[in-house]
């Protein structure tokens, strides 16, 4: 008997649900209907002949009498891992490398200008196992390694910015780890580098075992296609980890992740959608697919049995806007890439009408915070 797949949330409620219940399902959870982006019949062959899910939807802004439309393509990137987790590592990375790359030809065949990875891209994530061999391995420097070189090749060809999350090995400071996003120009130099902020210690995310929290603050990045940030995986869950990015003065922030089924898909759709509407920005939620399996069973404290496997990634990375529109998620099944056209306009129309940076009380959180960071600090709670 064949298993049963669930593959997205939107095809079953196309499946099941009456035209009319469903248009008002959808403005209810998904906010205004997007347009479909008309893509190019050669990108939608490619898609299907390399068997992944291809979408497009465009988040339009109204016209302004003083400003242009600002139009930035984005692609979201999300992919199984290629070989078994046993195999040679430069055969993974490289296997990731081709993979990866085929799904960047197409998003450049699609007028992709930025497009971003998942978090961890050229690894199995591993870190469930707190073993070190040969996860360690994986590790390569942000500015000269292996995959940035590879990063760069892309970027320069398809002239587009790539946002390559990897596991970094810092030579400057005795060969530490970090979990890193590295930002490549359109022009193929390096602009920089954002660490991950928060380290998870929940479920099977060991991660701390490998690596301590980021150095690197709320660094934006001034690219020719607007003002970027990276807020890697657990860092979703921190409101105020977008809202430094936002302070900061980002336009669009990626959060590429890694993460399962039984441990986030209900705050999934959540947690960046609400960031876009708070923050008065776009943010692009991005996650792996699949399983992954491990030669050696690892527990993590919590009473199950050793096991051998994280459970699933569910994919369905997509898209939010500061007015609360999304689009539908990639399938939690398969690899994919998400087109997004955004205007990036329609930040400020947003923040011009709802005023949450205007009517933020900042200087107050910010004593607040001041004093609830102390030891001495004591709760402001009336009591009888
Ligand atoms: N990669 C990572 O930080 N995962 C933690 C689990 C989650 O945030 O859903």
């Amino acid at each position: 008997m064949s298993e049963y797949v669930f593959e997205s949330l939107e095809k079953t409620l196309e499946t099941y649900i009456p035209d009319a219940e469903l248009k008002e399902i959808k403005r209810i959870l998904y906010g205004k209907e997007l347009r479909k982006i008309i893509l190019p019949q050669t990108a939608l062959d490619a898609a299907l002949e390399r068997d992944f899910d291809l979408q497009g939807y465009a988040f339009d802004a109204a016209p302004e009498q003083l400003r242009g439309p600002r139009v930035v393509r984005v692609g979201l990137i999300q992919n199984k891992i290629i070989l078994p987790t046993d195999a040679p590592v430069l055969d993974q990375i490289t296997a990731l490398h081709k993979r990866v790359g085929e799904i960047v030809e197409v998003a450049a065949i699609c007028g992709v200008n930025i497009v971003c990875l998942q978090e961890a891209w050229t690894m199995p994530f591993a870190f469930c196992t707190r073993e070190r061999v040969p996860w360690t391995e994986f590790a390569e420097s942000a500015e000269d390694g292996f995959t940035t070189h590879f990063c760069q090749e892309l970027a320069k060809k398809y002239n587009m910015v790539v946002v390559s999350p990897i596991l970094e090995r810092d030579e400057i400071h005795g060969g530490t780890l970090w979990n890193t996003a590295v930002v490549v120009s359109n022009t193929g130099t390096v602009l920089g580098k954002s660490r991950k902020n928060h380290i998870p210690r929940v479920g099977d995310f060991n991660e701390s075992t490998y690596y301590m929290e980021g150095n690197t603050g709320h660094r934006v990045f001034q690219t020719q296609f607007g003002k970027i940030a990276v807020n890697i995986c657990y860092g979703r869950h921190h409101p105020l980890n977008w809202l430094m990015y936002s302070m900061h003065g980002a336009e669009i922030i990626f959060n590429p992740s890694a993460t399962v089924g039984a441990l986030s898909e209900p705050m999934w759709s959540i947690e960046a959608r609400n960031a876009a509407i708070a923050n008065h920005c776009f943010t692009c939620a991005i996650n792996r697919v699949g399983m992954e399996y491990f030669k050696n069973e690892f527990t993590s404290g919590d009473g199950k049995k050793a096991h051998h496997d994280f459970g699933h990634f569910y994919g369905s990375s997509y898209v939010a806007a500061p007015d609360g529109s999304r689009s539908p998620g990639l399938s939690r099944i398969k690899d994919g890439l998400l087109v997004a056209e955004l205007d990036l306009n329609l930040n400020q129309q947003i923040a011009d009408k709802w005023n949450f940076k205007m009517t933020g009380r900042y200087d107050l959180y910010a004593e607040e915070l001041t004093k609830a960071v102390q030891h001495a600090f004591r709760p402001n709670i009336v009591k009888e």
